[in-house]
């Protein structure tokens, strides 16, 4: 299943850009309606530091609507915009009330970065601020009084917690909606969405590393036939036990997926044609060999196999795909049962069989 950090981050993305636009909304007009605010009550340098940020992020605003790179705005936004916070409660001319945005951190924080790097940024912006009201205030004053402290602190934990379950909670219904999207329902294999996903991260790392990368596409022969003798029931354990074969036979770094029906995809990584051909053919033999049964009748299994090369047949999946289907059906027109591989002349003759 595809839970990389980057399709995680990728599926997030919709909704922490939603959430940054809010948010800098909302610092545009809070920024001119404080600047004013203070300004009016003389407390000119503090004004400055709040239409400075209205400015910055109206500048961000536009920048964030047609960026490649949200998470490097989201920390241009986050760092400047906590910093002024905290220059804002450290103001001695500062009321009280101003360690109420403090609660706004951890919200923040986990919405537009996630639970890791939300839950750091938090703790360490809350220790900041807690260091700033512990030298601001005084034992004697009233905020100090122990009930308001614990208001306080307890009303800061919850935010935190409740921010951290509700992201660490999202993030696990995303993967598992991802992982049933991506998945055959009844064979358990990865369907074509996710190799599709697979194949593209398998390309680069072929061109970088400079490696072969062979495809498989295979029909199982006479498989209607299979249905109307045994029961559609026996086609899906037919189906089910194929699946398991390919699973038991490959290489944990190749993929095999269901592309739809009786057809299936294999991606080998670091492979040349020659030995996808040899692969091709021990699954073919695997599968000719197999005991099914039903009923105590041995159900007859048997595929056609097309084979394509990245590189040599085209360079994304769906020319790939288009090459060794037209394989696939070579090998159907000439008997079934067999595997064919790109032409002749590519190849060692005595893997053809
Ligand atoms: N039991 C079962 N059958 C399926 C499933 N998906 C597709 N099939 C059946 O697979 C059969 C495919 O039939 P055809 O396309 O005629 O191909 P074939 O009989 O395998 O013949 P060739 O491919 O030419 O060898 C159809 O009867 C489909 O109903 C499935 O999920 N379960």
């Amino acid at each position: 299943m595809d839970t990389h950090p980057d399709t995680l981050t990728q599926l997030a993305r919709p909704h922490r850009k939603a959430v940054l636009v809010a948010l800098l909304w909302i610092t545009i007009l809070a920024g001119i309606l404080f600047g004013v605010l203070n300004a009016s009550k003389g407390a000119l340098a503090l004004s400055v530091v709040e239409w400075s940020m209205s400015l910055y992020s109206a500048l961000l605003l536009l920048a964030v609507r047609q960026t490649h790179h949200l998470e490097r705005w989201i920390l241009a936004y986050i760092f400047p915009f906590f910093t002024a916070m905290m220059i804002a409660i450290a103001t001695p001319t500062a009321t009280v009330t101003v360690f109420g945005w403090v609660l706004l951190i951890p919200l923040v924080s986990h919405l537009l970065l996630g639970r890791r790097i939300g839950l750091g940024i938090s703790l360490f912006f809350i220790g900041v601020a807690l260091v700033i009201f512990l030298n601001r205030f005084d034992v004697s004053d009233a905020v100090m009084d122990p009930r308001s402290l614990a208001n306080m602190v307890i009303l800061t934990a919850c935010i935190t917690v409740f921010s951290h379950v509700y992201e660490v909670s999202r993030e696990r219904s995303e993967i598992e909606l991802l992982r049933m999207a991506q998945t055959d329902f009844l064979t358990g294999l990865p369907n074509r969405s996710r190799i599709k996903v697979f194949f593209e991260r398998e390309k680069s790392r072929a061109s970088r590393e400079q490696q072969p990368l062979s495809l498989l596409v295979m029909d199982l022969d006479y498989f209607k036939s299979v249905n109307d003798r045994f029961g559609h029931e026996a086609g899906d354990r037919a189906l089910v036990f194929f699946a398991d074969l390919l699973r038991q036979r490959l290489r944990a770094t190749d993929l095999a997926g269901r592309l739809g029906g009786e057809e299936f995809g294999v991606i080998l990584v670091n492979t040349s044609i020659n030995t996808a051909v040899q692969v091709a053919d021990d699954l073919r033999q695997a599968l000719e060999d197999a005991d099914l049964q039903q009923d105590g009748q041995p159900i007859p299994l048997s595929m056609s196999v097309g084979v394509a090369e990245l590189g040599v047949d085209g360079n994304n999946l769906q020319d790939l795909l288009a090459a060794a289907d037209q394989r696939l059906y070579e090998a159907k027109d000439n008997g079934r049962n067999q595997v064919v591989p790109a032409p002749v002349s590519c190849l060692d003759p005595s893997l053809t069989h």
